[in-house]
C-alpha cells in the first residue's frame, strides 16, 4: 500500500511509478532514427489484446520514484526525453516536463490520448484505440498520428481519426508487429494510393535494441 504522503507526491507528479528508462534509438514514426531517453511509467487500462508491453499495465507493480532523481539521470544521456509507458496520461506530467525543459531537455510523449492532457510538449505522438479513445483536446496538439494496423478494418478506423487532428499533423501507418508479414504489404499500398500517410515500422525490434 502506498501511503498518504506518497499519494500526495504522485498527485503533484513528484513521483511517478517508473517501469524503465533507457537510452536507446526511437525506432517509430516521425522521429525515428533520433538518439532519445526512454522514460516508462507504469499503468494502462487501454487493454490493446496486442499490446508489446503488458507488463506495464498494473501500476502497483512499479515503485513510486522522485521525479527529479528519473530527470537528473536523464539529462546525463541526450537532448530529447521520450515519456511513455504504459499510459503516461493517466498521471500527472507537468512537474516532469517543466524539469526537463529547465535543463533544456525536449520533451517528447507517447500516448493514446484516453486521459487528460498534462505537460508541456515538444512532441506529440497520438496513437488512438478503439478502446477507449483518446479525449477531444489532444487531436489540435497532436503532431503525430500513429495508427496501429492490426486488420483491414484499421485503415478506415485511421481515416475517421485523421478527419480529427489538425491539417499540419503527420499521419503514420504501423503494422501490429505479430501481424505485420499479412499487414505491412497492404500498408505499403495503401500509402502508394493515399500519400498523405506515411509507413512507420518499429526499426529497433529489427535492429534489436530496446
Ligand atoms: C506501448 S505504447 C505506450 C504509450 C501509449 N500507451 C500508447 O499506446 O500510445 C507505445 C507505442 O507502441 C505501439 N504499440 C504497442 N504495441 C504494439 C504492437 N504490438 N505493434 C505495433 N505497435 C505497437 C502503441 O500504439 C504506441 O504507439
Ligand atoms: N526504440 C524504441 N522506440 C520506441 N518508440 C516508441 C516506443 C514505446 O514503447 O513507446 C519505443 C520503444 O519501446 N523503443
Ligand atoms: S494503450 Fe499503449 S500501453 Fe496501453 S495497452 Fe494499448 S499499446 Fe499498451
Ligand atoms: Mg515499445
Amino acid at each position: 500500500m502506498i501511503n498518504q504522503h506518497t499519494q500526495e507526491l504522485i498527485n503533484k507528479g513528484e513521483m511517478l511509478p517508473l517501469m524503465e528508462d533507457f537510452y536507446t534509438i526511437q525506432g517509430e514514426g516521425f522521429h525515428t532514427g533520433k538518439a532519445a531517453y526512454f522514460i516508462r511509467i507504469g499503468g494502462c487500462d487501454v487493454g490493446c489484446h496486442w499490446c508489446d508491453v503488458k507488463e506495464s499495465w498494473n501500476a502497483k507493480l512499479h515503485p513510486p520514484t522522485k521525479t527529479d532523481a528519473i530527470v537528473e539521470n536523464a539529462k546525463k544521456y541526450a537532448n530529447t526525453v521520450v515519456i511513455t509507458g504504459g499510459e503516461p496520461l493517466m498521471w500527472n506530467l507537468d512537474y516532469i516536463t517543466n524539469a526537463l525543459h529547465q535543463s533544456n531537455v525536449k520533451t517528447h510523449i507517447e500516448t493514446s490520448g484516453a486521459y487528460k492532457i498534462s505537460g508541456k510538449w515538444n512532441w506529440i505522438c497520438l496513437s488512438p484505440k478503439k478502446t477507449k479513445l483518446p479525449l477531444n483536446d489532444i487531436y489540435i496538439v497532436a503532431n503525430e498520428l500513429k495508427i496501429i494496423v492490426y486488420n483491414k478494418n484499421d485503415f478506415k478506423f485511421a481515416e475517421e481519426q485523421a478527419s480529427k487532428v489538425s491539417k499540419n499533423c503527420e499521419l503514420f501507418l504501423q503494422p501490429e508487429w505479430s501481424n505485420r508479414e499479412k499487414m505491412t504489404p497492404l500498408i505499403v499500398d495503401y500509402v502508394m494510393k493515399n500519400p498523405n500517410w506515411k509507413i512507420s515500422l518499429q526499426t529497433h525490434k529489427y535492429l534489436n535494441i530496446p
